[in-house]
């Protein structure tokens, strides 16, 4: 059994995969096997996290995630521990796996208990697995809140009863671990599955992993980009910022900070509506120039943040001409209000020169013609369609940011935190994307690199001091 660290990728598995693997796994074990397995981790984790916990609440819902609950069971009475079982479903319809599971409590002399315990140490939320196929409801939605209202440590047993495995949408337990079997699970790692998982295990049930059926990844750390000595400010590429319309003059100041910050080796601020001094004031390495002006063929610009309806512009040039590019905000929106500006995206795709989106739901709602609510049902598909309507790389920020392309799996970072939602952090973002691109990454990896820094930074933010969009540029 593994903790799930962000110091290593990790390859994530949707439910009809995870179904196929358990499938080909079971055919090739004794039967109830991986439940057997499944109990006896999620046993050990329950007295590892809790080691001095007296009473253990077992909460089994009607399907087989019930039957792992039922095993985990009958091995903490074993092990001493008061356990109270309770039963959401009827014994009779049990699956086969979890009716042998049942079997062995019932032997052990566990028998079901009508009623949670008035209070209890440990909760196993053995509910619903990947099987949860709708909103919950009666019974177990009762269940769940009696969860949620109660003291100390909740383990889910493979996801927090409630949660979609796929997706990390639905209401649902909160769990303070959760022990994922034989997968993991990307809805642990997105929308509301950070939240909702708490730290996450993993236990392959000593089926070996095959990583080449990954339907996605958790993304590990960026390789340390080497800076040789023999190197000078042109070997890390220009950057250039376009943004900053008339009373936005900090999003594009941000985005050209995180870009110098990051080692760009030079970085141009390009305002939109004229800029006075203080907004630069500390930025003596920026250049304010015109984008007219600036040959754009050898600029990696990142343009958006802060521009307003003035972006609409200068995009028809940049889309034509820029090195490589990174749009963000207003130039998400725009493109999103124009066919002539998509037809523009479009076209450099083809052409191939990097292109990275960066949009928060809203923008990429925007941008797909669908609604946030959409876009947010299904991160990972939603960033994937826009990758393949615009041909470019999406990352699609939020908890859990998936970062997706065309014929890629997409990837989901595992750093980040509340911290980070504050104004301007997405303009860091940008510029950040800005200066990998220019440093020569590809735009899959100069993406999930930014978005695994951007967020790593806020996780290592010192306790005490308020992180700012421009204190957080100026510690990339
Ligand atoms: N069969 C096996 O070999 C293994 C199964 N495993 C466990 O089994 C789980 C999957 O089991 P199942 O496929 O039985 O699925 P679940 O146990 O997740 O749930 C299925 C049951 O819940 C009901 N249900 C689904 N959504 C509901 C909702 N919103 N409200 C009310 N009822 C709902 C279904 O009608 C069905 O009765 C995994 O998550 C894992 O915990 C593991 O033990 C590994 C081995
Ligand atoms: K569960």
């Amino acid at each position: 059994m593994l903790q799930v660290t962000a110091d290593r990728p990790w390859p994530l598995f949707d439910v009809a995969r995870t179904r196929e693997i358990e499938r080909e796994a079971a055919a090739a074990l004794p039967s109830h096997t991986l439940m057997q397995r499944a109990g006896l981790a999620t046993a050990r984790l329950a007295l590892a996290v809790a080691p001095h916990a007296n009473t253990v609440w077992v909460a089994c819902g009607p399907g087989n995630n019930g039957g792992d609950g039922f095993e985990a069971a009958a091995h903490l009475r074993q092990w001493g521990k008061s356990v109270v079982l309770t039963l959401a479903g009827d014994p009779a319809r049990l699956p086969p796996d979890a009716a042998a599971a049942w079997r062995k409590c019932q032997a052990a002399g566990l028998a079901a208990s009508a009623e949670p315990p008035a209070t209890w140490d440990v909760c196993i939320d053995a509910l619903l697995g990947i099987g949860n196929v709708r909103a919950l409801q009666g019974e177990l939605a009762q269940l769940v809140q009696t969860i949620n209202a109660g003291p100390g440590t909740v383990l889910a047993v493979d996801v927090p009863s409630g949660l979609a495995a796929d997706s990390g949408t639905g209401e649902s337990a909160r769990a303070t671990h959760t022990l994922s079997l034989l997968t993991l699970k990307p809805g642990l790692f997105t929308a509301s599955g950070r939240d909702r998982s708490g730290r996450v295990w993993f236990d392959d049930l000593g089926v070996p992993s095959q990583d080449e059926r990954a339907s996605a990844w958790l993304a590990g750390p960026p390789p340390v980009a080497e800076r040789l000595h023999a190197s000078h400010k042109g070997s890390y590429g220009d950057v250039a910022a376009v943004g900053g319309a008339a009373g936005m003059s900090g999003a594009a100041v941000l985005a050209a900070s995180a870009a110098l910050h990051a080692g760009a080796g030079r970085v141009y601020l390009c305002p939109l509506a004229p800029i006075g001094a203080a907004p630069i004031a500390g930025l003596p390495e920026l250049m304010v120039r015109d984008v007219a002006g600036l040959p754009l063929e050898t600029l990696n610009i990142a343009c958006g943040c802060g521009g307003g309806s003035e972006v609409r512009g200068v995009l028809p040039e940049i889309l034509r001409r820029a090195k490589s590019l990174v749009l963000d905000a207003d130039a998400l929106n725009a493109i999103a209000a124009e066919p002539a500006l998509q037809h523009g995206l479009r076209r450099r795709s083809e052409r191939g020169p990097p292109t990275v989106l960066t949009p928060h739901p809203l923008e990429a709602a925007r941008l797909l013609g669908c609604t946030t609510a959409e876009v947010q049902a299904d991160r990972l598909r939603s960033a994937t369609s826009l990758g393949e309507r615009f041909g470019c790389v999406v990352l699609l920020k939020g908890s859990g940011s998936v970062i997706a392309a065309p014929g890629q799996l997409p990837r989901i970072n595992p750093t980040g935190n509340a911290r980070l939602a504050t104004g301007g952090t997405g303009d860091v973002l940008a510029g950040l994307v800005a200066a990998l691109l220019a440093a020569g990454a590809d735009p899959m990896s100069a993406a999930a690199a930014a978005a695994y820094r951007h967020g790593s930074a806020a996780d290592h933010w010192p306790e005490g001091s308020a992180l700012t969009a421009g204190a957080l540029a100026r510690a990339l």
